[in-house]
């Protein structure tokens, strides 16, 4: 099935059990930033998230400086965030620790 823009009540509901992400409106996307000790650990989430996402089909946008991550997801398929981009902002929470020197 193709992706689906979820309705901003809907997205909203969806980042209410995401505590670590917000909505980005100028890239109508979820986004989260990471702080990690230093830039291999930083790098270590890259390739693991990287793993998951391409299994997925499902890929983020993201920014790395040393131990910072900056993380959008959207879906380009369906301009806009859907379900995909929720499944994987789980996926990266998990992953990285939920809260876990999120900002
Ligand atoms: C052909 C392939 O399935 C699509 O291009 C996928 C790949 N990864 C993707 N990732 C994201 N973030 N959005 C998409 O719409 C998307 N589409």
């Amino acid at each position: 099935m193709p992706p689906v823009r979820l309705t901003d009540a809907a997205r909203d509901a969806a980042l209410n059990a995401l505590p670590d992400w917000v909505h980005d409106a100028q890239r109508d996307a979820l986004y989260r930033s990471v702080l990690f000790a230093d830039f291999a650990e930083a790098l270590g989430a890259m390739v693991r998230i990287g793993v998951a996402a391409d299994k997925a089909d499902h890929h983020p946008e993201w920014s790395n400086v040393y131990n910072r991550l900056d993380i959008w997801l959207t879906t380009h398929d369906a301009d806009g965030v859907s379900e995909r981009d929720v499944a994987l902002a789980t996926v990266i929470d998990r992953i990285v620790g939920a809260t876990a020197g999120g900002t």
